[in-house]
């Protein structure tokens, strides 16, 4: 091979290599630029939709080949749209810091939030969110923010769910019972009758509270009143105590004090009779002896006359500190008596029930399980019904708690006119009223049953111009050998239960 020709290859050779070094250096740099695209698209992703897409397109034009030039307009347009995201983002971020301080200052307001929590929430708002320079910069504190709202949430969940909670009739029901159990007069009665007349079934928890709070009030106050009448009672018995005392120290003072003068007008006659037998045997001449009875014979009727007025004051003074004694005594009886008669009323009230005036369920309790002991010791017949009022929860839920009470008076009234004399009727609570028939079989019992069943039917019940028929549901048993007052009990309620279910207004026996 010539000089020449391998010269020239060499330079052919250099000239192939160089060409190569060109295209890696390029290809390196498309590599490079379509990375740097990629990654670009990738953190701008969803910032901007007209972004995306102008990215999109430099990354396929790069991977084309497409020349520089061509490149060129599509970088510039993306320069533009990313200075326009650079503005987007900050009012995003000045948006971002108002709402996050408002609601950390919302939740700084809410009760319950553990100390730390508080102080570290104080923290975030005083301090954090001022070191805040970019939108990326929030995340830790919406993610602190999002814990704390948890936690308050967690704790009103639980600490107060009485304000999330839905309505509890069973809470209630029960509040209403125990309100007409309550025994008030006049001014707390009407204050409680108010009290459970807005109480309804549809009551939250906290409504119900306030309302048991309110009932609590009433009796408090009434306790009080109760109290202070009592004492001001003890204080006047008291004092006529002390009068009494004063007047009876008095006479026997008295007494005592007469009985001195006494004793020396006494002695004083004794030694005048004395010294007048003396005299009289020492006497000369009947003259003197005359001038000396005289005078001593007046000197003796001044004292008759002494012992007699000191005879009579002392009389007097005895008989009127005796009447003294007696008004007091008199007066005395009287507050007595007074006060036993406001315990037996207080007693007999505290067995009535206070809505429909019928034996409340104390009293029941008391009659009941005195006529089981007795029929387990004389076997006589009993028969016991429990009497429940048919959907009764309607009549309060369509009109009104107060009709609902007027119809408990009327069902009551009607139903204690229709028993026997001997029967014993009471209201157990709610809607529920127990009637015992004593000497009465479960048989012959079924007749006078089925008639209270018919006259409450029959009761023109009328509200808001509608007239509304109400029935009674009866479940009836006859007391058995062995029965304790829980077994009939339920054995009469178990009577009743089958009678609300099989279409109710209507008597079940249990045998
Ligand atoms: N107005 C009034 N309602 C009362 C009184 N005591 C209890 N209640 C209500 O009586 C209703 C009894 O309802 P439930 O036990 O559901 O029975 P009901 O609606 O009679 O239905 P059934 O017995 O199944 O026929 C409840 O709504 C109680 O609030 C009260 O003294 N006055």
């Amino acid at each position: 091979m010539s000089e020449k020709s391998n010269a020239t290859d060499k330079k052919l050779k250099q000239a192939i290599d160089a060409r190569m070094a060109v295209e890696d250096a390029r290809k390196y740099q498309v590599d490079t630029l379509t990375n740097f695209s990629a990654k670009l698209s990738l953190s701008c992703k969803g910032l901007d939709t007209e972004l995306d897409n102008r990215l999109a397109k430099f990354r396929n034009a790069l991977t084309k080949g497409v020349s520089f030039e061509h490149l060129s307009p599509l970088i510039d347009e993306t320069i533009v749209l990313l200075k326009n995201q650079e503005s987007v983002q900050l009012a995003q971020q000045r948006d971002l810091y108002t709402s996050v301080l408002n609601a950390g200052k919302q939740l700084q307001k809410t009760k319950g939030l553990p100390d730390d929590t508080r102080r570290t929430l104080r923290h975030l708002l005083d301090h954090d969110i001022n070191n805040v320079h970019s939108t990326h910069d929030f995340i830790p504190l919406l993610d602190k923010l999002v814990s704390f709202y948890h936690q308050a949430l967690n704790t009103k969940l639980t600490g107060t769910s009485s304000e999330q909670c839905d309505a509890t009739p069973e809470l209630a029901k029960k509040l209403l019972e125990l309100a007409n159990d309550l025994m008030l007069e006049d001014e707390a009665a009407e204050e409680v009758k108010y009290i459970k007349n807005n109480i309804t079934e549809n009551d939250k928890l906290d409504a119900l509270l306030k309302a048991a709070i309110n009932i609590i009030s009433v009796v408090v106050k009434n306790i009080t009143k109760e109290r202070q009448s009592a004492q001001s009672f003890l204080a006047s018995l008291n004092q006529t105590l002390e009068d009494l005392h004063h007047s009876i120290v008095s006479t026997s003072k008295h007494s005592k004090s007469m009985g001195v003068e006494f004793d020396s007008l006494n002695k004083s006659i004794e030694s005048k009779i004395k010294n007048l037998n003396i005299q009289t045997q020492n006497a000369t001449s009947i003259s003197s002896l005359k001038e000396l009875v005289d005078n001593e014979l007046k000197s003796l009727s001044q004292d008759f006359i002494a012992k007699e007025k000191l005879e009579r004051e002392d009389r007097e003074t005895l008989i009127s500190s005796f009447d003294q004694i007696n008004s007091r005594i008199g007066s005395l009886e009287s507050k007595l008596t007074k006060y036993k008669k406001r315990l037996n009323e207080q007693r007999f009230k505290s067995l009535l029930d206070s809505l429909t005036k019928l034996p409340n369920r104390a009293a029941f309790d008391e009659r009941y399980n005195h006529e089981v002991h007795l029929f387990n010791v004389q076997t006589s017949d009993v028969t016991l019904a429990v009497i429940d009022v048919d959907h009764f929860k309607s009549i309060n839920d369509r009109f009104g708690h107060t009709a609902g009470d007027i119809t408990l008076q009327v069902i009551a009234k009607a139903l204690l006119k229709s028993i026997r004399k001997s029967d014993f009727i009471a209201r157990y609570g709610g809607e529920e009223f127990v009637l015992l028939m004593p000497n009465t079989t479960i048989d012959s019992a079924a007749a006078p049953l089925e008639k209270l069943r018919k006259v409450i039917k029959s009761i023109p019940f009328k509200f808001r111009d509608k007239q509304i028929e109400i029935t009674i549901s009866l479940g009836a048993t006859q007391f058995k050998k062995g029965d304790t007052p829980i077994i009939a009990f339920d054995r009469a309620d178990d009577a009743l239960y089958e009678a609300k279910n099989t279409g109710r207004d209507r008597l079940c026996i249990s045998k």
